[in-house]
C-alpha cells in the first residue's frame, strides 16, 4: 500500500498505481495546486497538490478532523481554500462567482453523503428526477429502472423513501448519481453507515462510474473502500 500512498506534506499525489482503465482514460481532470486551508489558529492542509484523471478513483484518509470532508467540500466549491488553485477541465474553480459554482455542481459534480441527502417525502423515482430536472429535459432523462436495477432496487420506484432503511437510501442516492453521470464525484464516508453488503455495492457502483470515465474521490477510514481505489492520498498524517 506504501507504494501508492502520498501526503500533505509529501505535496504531490501522483499516481503511481493506476488501474489499467485510469490509465486508458488518462486524461487529468482535476489539478490541484498548493491548497492550504485553516480554521483559526488549526492548519488543516498546506500546499496540497495532486491530480486526479477521469476514470481513477483516489481514496483520502486521514485521522478524523484532518480536514477530509473540507477538501471534498473545496472540490465541491461548498467551501473556499485559503491558498492554491483547483483547476478543472483547466478552469480554476476557486475563483469562482455563485452563478459558476452552481453551475459547476449542476453539471460537473456528483455528491455522496453519508446521509444521503435525499428528499425524504417523495418517492424514488422523484428524486432521481429532481437530480435530473435543471439538467435534461423529460424527454431526455434515462430510464431509472436501469439505475434502479443496478443497485438492487428495481421495480421500487414508486416507495417513499423515508420507509426505506438507510442501506437503501444509500443505494438511492447511488442510483441519483449513475442518472445524473456527473465527471467528477465526490464521496464522503460512502460506506460508514452500511453493512458489507451494502458497501460492496456502493463500492463497484463507483468503480462502474470511474470506468465510464468520471473520476471519483472517496473520503474513507474503511481499508476495504481504500484497497479499492487506485491512489492514496492521506491528509493531515
Ligand atoms: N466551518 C468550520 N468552522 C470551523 N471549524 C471547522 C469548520 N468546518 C470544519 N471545521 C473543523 O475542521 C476540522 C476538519 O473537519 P473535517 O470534517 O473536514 O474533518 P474530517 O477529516 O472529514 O473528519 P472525520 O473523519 O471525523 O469526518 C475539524 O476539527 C472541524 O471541527
Amino acid at each position: 500500500m506504501s507504494d501508492k500512498t502520498s501526503t500533505s506534506r509529501g505535496l504531490t499525489a501522483m499516481p503511481s498505481q493506476l488501474g489499467e482503465t485510469a490509465r486508458a482514460k488518462g486524461s487529468v481532470l482535476v489539478e490541484a495546486r498548493g491548497l492550504t486551508k485553516s480554521f483559526g489558529v488549526r492548519a488543516l492542509w498546506k500546499e496540497l497538490s495532486f491530480d486526479l484523471s477521469r476514470g481513477q478513483m483516489l481514496a483520502l484518509t486521514g485521522p478524523s478532523g484532518s480536514g477530509k470532508s473540507t477538501l471534498l467540500n473545496c472540490l465541491g466549491v461548498l467551501e473556499s481554500v485559503d491558498d492554491g488553485e483547483i483547476l478543472v477541465n483547466g478552469q480554476d474553480i476557486t475563483r469562482f462567482g455563485r452563478h459558476q459554482a452552481r453551475r459547476f455542481r449542476r453539471d460537473i459534480l456528483g455528491y455522496l453523503f453519508q446521509n444521503y441527502a435525499l428528499i425524504e417525502n417523495a418517492t424514488i423515482a422523484q428524486n432521481l428526477d429532481v437530480a435530473l430536472a435543471a439538467i435534461r429535459p423529460w424527454w431526455r432523462r434515462p430510464d431509472y429502472n436501469e439505475a434502479l436495477e443496478r443497485v438492487g432496487l428495481g421495480g421500487r420506484g414508486k416507495e417513499m423513501v423515508f420507509r426505506l432503511s438507510g442501506g437503501e437510501q444509500q443505494r438511492v442516492a447511488l442510483a441519483r448519481l449513475i442518472v445524473k453521470q456527473p465527471s467528477l464525484v465526490l464521496a464522503d464516508e460512502p460506506t460508514g453507515a452500511l453493512d458489507e453488503e451494502n458497501g460492496r455495492v456502493v463500492v463497484s457502483a463507483l468503480r462502474e462510474m470511474a470506468q465510464a470515465g468520471c473520476a471519483v474521490v472517496v473520503a474513507t477510514h474503511n481499508k476495504d473502500v481504500v484497497a479499492a481505489c487506485d491512489d492514496l492520498l492521506s491528509v493531515g498524517t
